[in-house]
């Protein structure tokens, strides 16, 4: 499915979702320097969309509140996407990437990723490449471990780094608010916070001194059932200490929104994005307005999940 770009050219789009981690359970420091886990994601309604055109070279344009922050040279990963795609076909990646970025930047909610499976697909369609979900599947685990859960969305327990996905079944659809903080994270400054608190604690940080990372049964039953009360007090990231290390003003964010009503908080992924559970679309909006009165982030966003992955728009 193709639509014309501002210039009249035929492009395809394709719409991806960000993701919250309603757990995550890291293991030890692997020999390679990842972390095993047992990552619980839920695919949210807050899109990227990503446009690819014919174009005579590969070229990226970025537009929305956080574009100024989005690379535009070769380290971007939907540009990746498109060169690795190209590359195991024997095909010229000329192609015009257009990201319309809603999802916070290095705000732990995979926003990178997205773009990079959005692009993957659009140019997979673009260029009727007809690659298989399994070889789209293993050029995303190439290009990053949230890669893969961008383009499948819903809900999904991620292991090895992340990569490897089994689907989950979620029994309703959970209410969100988001609260985005001002500058991002570094992911792998956020890993290595966490093993330095636990070398600190005398716990040892490696794969020999950490327990394989499992993820929570009552959290599970909790998405099986759609039941937020419930998913409120199994909600879990061992990524939060260290985040919180590193920008103690979070826990100011965590109590504003824990203090306007939310079932439950915890830091998204590697943050700075905090994510509060709501009982329903109402509670969002109040929730949602509080923090923004609060003080202690630059926005509230509300969304809901489980949303489906990747998505190829129709021309529009
Ligand atoms: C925090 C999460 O967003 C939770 O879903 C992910 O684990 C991070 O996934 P991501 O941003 O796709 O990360 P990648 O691009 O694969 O890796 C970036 C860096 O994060 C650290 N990293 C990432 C994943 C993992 N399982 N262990 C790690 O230690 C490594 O230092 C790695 O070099
Ligand atoms: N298309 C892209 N969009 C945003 N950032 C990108 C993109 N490509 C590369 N980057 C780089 O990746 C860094 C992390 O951005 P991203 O928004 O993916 O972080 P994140 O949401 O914290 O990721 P995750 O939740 O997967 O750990 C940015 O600081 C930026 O330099």
């Amino acid at each position: 499915m193709s639509r014309p770009d501002s210039t009249g050219a035929p492009g395809t789009t394709v719409r991806v979702p960000a993701k919250v981690n309603v757990q995550l359970a890291v293991g030890g420091r692997r020999p390679d320097g990842f972390h095993d886990l047992a990552n619980v994601f839920l695919a949210v309604g807050l899109y990227d969309e990503v446009t690819a055109t014919p174009a005579d070279a590969l070229t990226l344009t970025c537009t929305g509140p956080d574009a100024d922050q989005v690379p535009l040279d070769d380290t971007n990963l939907a540009a990746r996407a498109a060169r690795a795609l190209a590359a195991r076909h024997g095909l010229d990646p000329a192609v015009h990437l257009h990201i319309a970025k809603d999802i916070p930047v290095a705000g732990g909610m995979a926003g990178g990723s997205a773009d990079a499976a959005g692009a993957l697909l659009a140019c997979d369609t673009l260029w009727g490449t007809g690659a298989t979900q399994d070889e789209l599947l293993a050029i995303c685990a190439e290009l990053g471990s949230d890669v893969p859960f961008s383009l499948v969305g819903g809900a999904a327990l991620g292991r090895g780094r992340g990569e490897l996905l089994e689907p989950l079944p979620v029994g309703g659809t959970f209410h969100w608010v988001f609260a985005v903080a001002d500058g991002g994270l570094s992911t792998p400054a956020v890993y290595k916070e966490c093993d330095r608190l636990r070398d600190a604690s005398g716990a040892g940080a490696t794969t020999a001194d950490i327990p394989d990372p499992e993820p929570s049964p009552a959290l599970l039953d909790a998405l099986r059932t759609g039941d937020a009360t419930a998913l409120a007090a199994a909600l879990d990231n061992d990524l939060q200490a260290a985040a919180l290390s590193l920008r103690p003003s979070l826990a100011a964010t965590l109590a504003a929104g824990t203090d306007a009503g939310a079932l439950a908080a915890l830091v998204s992924g590697s943050g700075p994005t905090t994510a509060f559970l709501v009982a329903d679309a109402d509670q969002a909006d109040r929730v949602a307005a509080a923090l923004r009165a609060s003080g202690t982030c630059r926005t509230a966003r509300t969304a809901a999940g489980p949303v489906p992955g990747a998505t190829v728009l129709p021309q529009g």
